[in-house]
């Protein structure tokens, strides 16, 4: 049923599952004995903590840091705009280290591990940028009147993040956030708290004013005291479908603006006429990056049915040569899982799709494994988030079948498209429901590009210039030149 050839076919990928002899952990030292919670410009040991909770490596499973949840935040507003270009040097300078220690708590590649600070210093600097060109409208009236609009700061805002890319969704809502004047609480994921504490320091360091980027751990309940604070004046989700609606029930009480980066189940199209090379690669690329763990992903492989046996069979080679094991290595593609109810949750998909046969654990107590399979639509590893490494492959004949058919979802994050006739891709494109549309490419995350979910993917956007408009609001100030022209 996975695999229309049967399971002979699969049999290249089946042993790219078993553990490679030459792996060997080298990360058992690494542990986090100061605080992680930052206030005031420091780390701090909250007096108001909830309880303790650990954090693991997921290779290993090893605890690397014992911490307090908290409720409080000390947040200062300030007047002057924070220097984020400084922020984006120290990130680069200190690159190496972040990297590893986000590699280490989330289990991603190092290699992959560095292109996400790249991508985070990116936004800093970005940012930095647009801050100065932040500016209103001046709109001329009748008789010598005006009005001009001015971008003003939200206030205290807070950002709620999600373990699959830590230190970049941190970097992704607080450098826009305090572009824009505002400050910002953050709360980490509590399997992945570590990395955002780096990220606070080094706003310290790059002279950001004490209490502006503040650090909050925890888990649901102090996810909900942050939405429910009535200091607060918007929250920014990253984060699953279910939880995205709690926050919008919580902040609509608040009358809080949101916005909501959810989850999905993108479809990627790859239609005959392809570059196939591109295709393959684009293909792993949508599905295969930090264990597969990433909202975007095209885990809905549509693949035209003339070259399906050819596609299938150079996925299922290049699959084979992906390196796995210890993050930390320099030549290791994918790591493991981030822990293990969520491998055994992402296995559960796969048995229930088949009897598992075609998968399995391949390092470290099992906390890795990859599938690639030939579905329906039907299946329940189509139609839901998997969040990991299983991609799924559907074949399909004409264009107005696989439109229908990629759209046929209530998620509505991203969609791509592999076809070498540009006016069939942009066509293609302008009928995907989907926030962020891929052409001949997957999983490339510019700066400059607005990204964000239709449906219930969510709503608002992270990136690009449009998010200046998520972090602030427009007052009108309309200016009277002549008499007042009373009513009564
Ligand atoms: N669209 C995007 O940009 C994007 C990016 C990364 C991940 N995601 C999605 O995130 C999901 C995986 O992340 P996850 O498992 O951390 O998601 P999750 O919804 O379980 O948790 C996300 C965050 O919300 C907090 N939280 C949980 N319950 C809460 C509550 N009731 N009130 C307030 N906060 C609460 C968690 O502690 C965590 O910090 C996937 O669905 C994935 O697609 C989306
Ligand atoms: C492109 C990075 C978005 C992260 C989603 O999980």
């Amino acid at each position: 049923m996975f695999l229309r050839a049967g399971r002979a076919a699969l049999s290249p990928l089946v042993r790219s599952l078993q553990p490679s002899p030459v792996a060997a952990m080298s990360t058992g030292t690494f542990v986090v004995s100061q605080p992680l919670n930052y206030r005031g410009g420091a780390r701090v040991e909250p007096a108001d903590a909830s309880g303790t909770e650990k954090a693991f490596e997921p290779a290993t499973g090893r605890v690397i840091a014992t911490f307090t949840s908290a409720f409080k935040y000390g947040v200062k507003l300030h007047g002057a705009l924070p220097n984020l270009l400084e922020g984006c040097r120290i990130i680069r300078d200190r690159e190496d280290e972040i990297a590893a220690v986000e590699c280490i708590n989330n289990g991603k590649s190092i290699f992959e591990a560095r292109l996400d600070i790249d991508t985070s210093w990116q936004c800093l600097e970005y940012y930095a940028g647009l801050a100065a060109s932040m500016a209103g409208e001046h709109i001329q009236l009748p008789g010598g009147s005006f009005g001009y609009t001015r971008r003003e700061p939200l206030g205290v805002c807070v950002g709620i993040g999600a373990w699959n890319y830590p230190f970049q969704i941190a970097s992704w809502k607080s450098a826009p956030a305090l572009a824009c004047g505002n400050a910002m609480v953050f709360k980490p994921s509590p399997f992945t708290p570590v990395s955002a504490l780096l990220l606070a320091e080094i706003y310290t360091e790059a002279g950001v004013p004490p209490g502006l980027f503040n650090v909050v751990q925890g888990g649901a309940a102090t996810g909900q005291f942050l939405c429910q604070h009535h200091d607060v004046a918007k929250v920014s989700f990253t984060g699953s479908v279910p939880t995205g609606m709690k926050i919008m029930e919580m902040s609509a009480k608040g009358i809080k603006p949101v916005t909501l980066e959810l989850g999905g189940k993108s479809p990627l199209i790859i239609f005959s006429d392809c570059d196939m090379n591109n295709a393959v690669k684009g293909a792993l690329m949508a599905n295969f990056l930090t264990q597969g763990q990433v909202c975007c992903n095209g885990t809905r492989v549509f693949v035209q049915k003339e070259i399906l046996d050819k596609f299938t069979e150079e996925v299922v080679k290049q699959t084979q040569r992906i390196k796995i094991g210890d993050p930390l290595l320099e030549d290791t593609r994918m790591g493991p899982l981030i822990n293990r109810p969520h491998l055994e949750r992402v296995l559960g998909f796969v048995k229930v799709a088949k009897d598992g046969a075609h998968c399995g654990p391949s390092y470290s107590g099992g906390f890795i494994l990859m599938f690639a399979a030939n579905c329906r639509d039907d299946m329940t590893c189509v139609k839901e988030e998997i969040f990991g490494p299983v991609m799924s492959i559907l074949s399909f004949d004409t264009e107005a079948e696989v439109l229908e058919r990629a759209n046929d979802t209530t998620f509505g994050l991203a969609a791509g498209v592999f076809t070498r006739d540009i006016q069939r891709a942009h066509r293609v494109v302008a009928e995907l429901q989907a926030g962020t549309c891929f052409i001949n490419n997957y999983n490339v995350s510019p700066v400059e590009l607005p990204f964000g979910g239709y449906k219930k993917s969510g709503f608002g956007r992270e990136n690009g210039r449009v998010t200046i408009e998520y972090y602030s609001q427009l007052k009108t100030v309309c200016v009277e030149m002549g008499d007042v022209e009373s009513a009564f």
